[in-house]
């Protein structure tokens, strides 16, 4: 019997997207090992990033693990990745499982509490290729995600993303769409998010 894998995603049906959530691809106990595992084993770094000129303090320390070398360049910063730990191929190949892709790299995403976040963007680099397929597992504390057209003003929705789920991002979903996780003073504990990518 399983108590708690229901892998029936949820699709957001949103125009000009691809975004489906599946909110238990890991159950709760398991979910909260990885976290606790991730939490010591990964390098967590705080990066400067340089918008508009300026330079800030990214409101959330990153990783970055890949299975080659190529790096990773987004708002001014280079990342170059680190080797796969085990326990992030058995994740990566969990993610696999809903997919068809092979991902070659992992961004991770520490957010202390709610007033860590990650602004509006799109995961539209040149070295993610034409449509990006962008797996996200988040683990610990529960945070929003907003998701907004680029266009059309009207088309916004928001999504809860708990621990244990997964969240596909593919299609034309960052030609047409910008997603962020917003501050939040109700949130008190951390979470980590792990972004599965391929690159080219
Ligand atoms: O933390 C999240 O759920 C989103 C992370 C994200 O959008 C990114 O790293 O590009
Ligand atoms: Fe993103």
């Amino acid at each position: 019997m399983k108590l708690f894998e229901d892998d029936n995603p949820k699709n957001l049906n949103l125009p000009d997207a691809e975004v489906a959530y599946y909110p238990n691809l890991i159950a709760p106990g398991q979910a909260l090992n990885y976290y606790n595992t991730l939490l010591k084993e990964v390098p967590w770094q705080q990066d400067d990033i340089k918008v508009f000129g300026k330079v800030y303090s990214q409101p959330r320390l990153t990783a970055l693990y890949g299975n080659n070398e190529k790096p990773y360049s987004y708002s001014n910063i280079t990342m170059k990745p680190l080797p796969f730990t085990p326990l992030l191929l058995k994740l990566k190949e969990k993610v696999e499982q809903h997919t068809s892709a092979n991902f070659t790299t992992c961004l991770l995403n520490l957010y202390r509490d709610g007033r860590d976040s990650n602004g509006w963007h799109a995961d539209d680099e040149k070295e993610l290729g034409e449509h990006p397929i962008i797996a996200s597992v988040s683990l610990g504390a529960s945070r929003w995600f907003h998701l907004k057209h680029k266009k059309n003003k009207e088309l916004k929705t928001k999504i809860l993303l708990e621990s244990g789920s997964l969240l596909l991002m593919q299609g034309e979903t960052q030609k047409n769409w910008l997603h962020q996780i917003p501050k939040s003073k109700k949130v008190t504990d951390p979470r980590i998010n792990l972004t599965f990518r391929v690159i080219k």
